[in-house]
């Protein structure tokens, strides 16, 4: 339904967005995340047609975002980082006027905006002043206006930032729920919001797009080598015998005593030469060996690890891209579109350069 397509966006002459290029599906929950200042609100007004793109063409169901119309618009509720609330409003005069604002016919008004009370959990605020409300209902009220005219797709930024645990649930639970009815794309700096609420993540950095697949996929698509942690109780040479020449590397290698004879707790994590599983293999060999396992556990990589991966390297303080002058400006332009791939020819993400957008899964494996 939303195809974001070699989109950049430029402040004076720096770079802010720099040839973003993804798809979504309708019914999708696209979590979209990045460290300050990578692009995320920037591409998030784009999309929902508040800025302008430098380049490149945002399509909502055939109609050009980039570009937008009141009917294009129309199709999009947005929930900026603030939501956008006239604190001496009352909840009820607010919702009225949001009907208003957003094109709803005057004859369903009045049921769309106690729907909107109900789905959002306002009954009895009706007549509360905004100001008063507290911040957890504030965003009930901003997640009310930006679906009151029942959009196709739903832009949340930051939708949880500032509110306390207690809030932070329920307005989770609330996306949840609105993510039944709408394709959502939401952007966070919480992780595990992601992999909650989630089922496809976007990781944006310095303006590109470093990463773009489902998100319990992430680590195996970084972690091209199979790994496990490994406890068990044996004498050091022994089990050094029996682990040697089966390929696997071991690291961490941790005794509970110096003595190489001595029978006790080994903990070791091994890592095998490719994605293969061996765990079967593993404990056949050292069950023949009469090794007692006291614990043998697949490792993989938290979304934290692989987000840190994929932008901790050396990002400068502005997370923008400096651009030439204007007078170059044009030659650096066709230069920076050559060196982004075209969608098709992006690979499977197997490593950590985040120069370059990568792409992890083709559309059908999108959960
Ligand atoms: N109106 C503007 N004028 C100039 N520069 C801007 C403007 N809006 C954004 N920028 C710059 O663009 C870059 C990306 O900003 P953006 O707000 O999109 O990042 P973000 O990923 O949403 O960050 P955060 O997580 O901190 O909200 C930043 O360097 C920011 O300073």
């Amino acid at each position: 339904m939303l195809q974001v397509q070699q989109v950049s966006k430029h402040f004076d002459r720096r770079r802010s967005v720099d040839g973003i290029d993804f798809e979504m599906e309708r019914g999708e929950i696209v979590g979209f995340l990045g460290p300050n200042g990578a692009g995320k609100t920037t591409t998030m007004r784009m999309i929902t047609g508040y800025l302008t793109p430098t380049s490149g063409q945002i399509w909502l169901d055939g109609l050009p975002m980039h570009e937008p119309s009141r009917k294009a618009r129309g199709k999009i509720g947005y929930l900026p980082e603030t939501p956008p609330l006239y604190p001496d409003m009352t909840v009820m005069s607010y919702l009225r006027f949001v009907a208003d604002l957003r094109d709803v016919p005057a004859r369903q008004q009045k049921l769309r905006i106690s729907e909107m009370i109900d789905r959002l959990g306002l009954e009895g605020r009706e007549r509360q002043v905004v100001r008063s409300l507290s911040k957890g209902y504030k965003q009930r009220l901003g997640l009310a206006q930006a679906i009151i005219h029942k959009p196709d797709l739903l832009v949340l930024d930051e939708p949880t930032s500032g509110l306390d645990p207690s809030q932070i649930v329920e307005i989770r639970q609330l996306i949840r729920e609105l993510g039944e009815q709408h394709t959502v794309l939401l952007s966070t700096h919480i992780l595990q919001e992601v992999s909650t609420l989630c089922s496809r993540v976007l990781i944006i950095n310095e303006g590109k797009l470093v990463a773009d697949g489902p998100s319990n996929q992430l680590d195996s698509s970084l972690n091209d080598k199979f790994q496990v942690a490994l406890e068990v109780k044996s004498r050091p040479a022994v089990l050094h015998t029996l682990l040697d020449g089966w390929g696997w590397s071991e690291t961490d290698y941790v005794l509970t005593d110096p003595d190489e004879q001595q029978e006790q707790l080994i903990r070791v994590r091994l890592q095998g030469e490719d994605g293969t599983d061996f765990r079967e293999r593993l404990s056949l060999a050292l069950g023949e060996a009469r090794i007692p396992i006291l614990e043998l556990r697949r490792e993989s990589m938290s979304l934290e690890d692989v987000f840190l991966k994929l932008t901790s390297e050396s990002a400068p303080e502005s997370a923008t891209v400096e651009l030439p002058s204007s007078s170059e400006s044009s030659a650096e332009e066709s230069s920076a579109t050559e060196a982004t791939p075209a969608k098709d020819e992006l690979t499977p993400l197997t490593k950590t350069s985040n120069k370059a957008s990568k792409k992890m899964n083709n559309k059908e494996d999108r959960a």
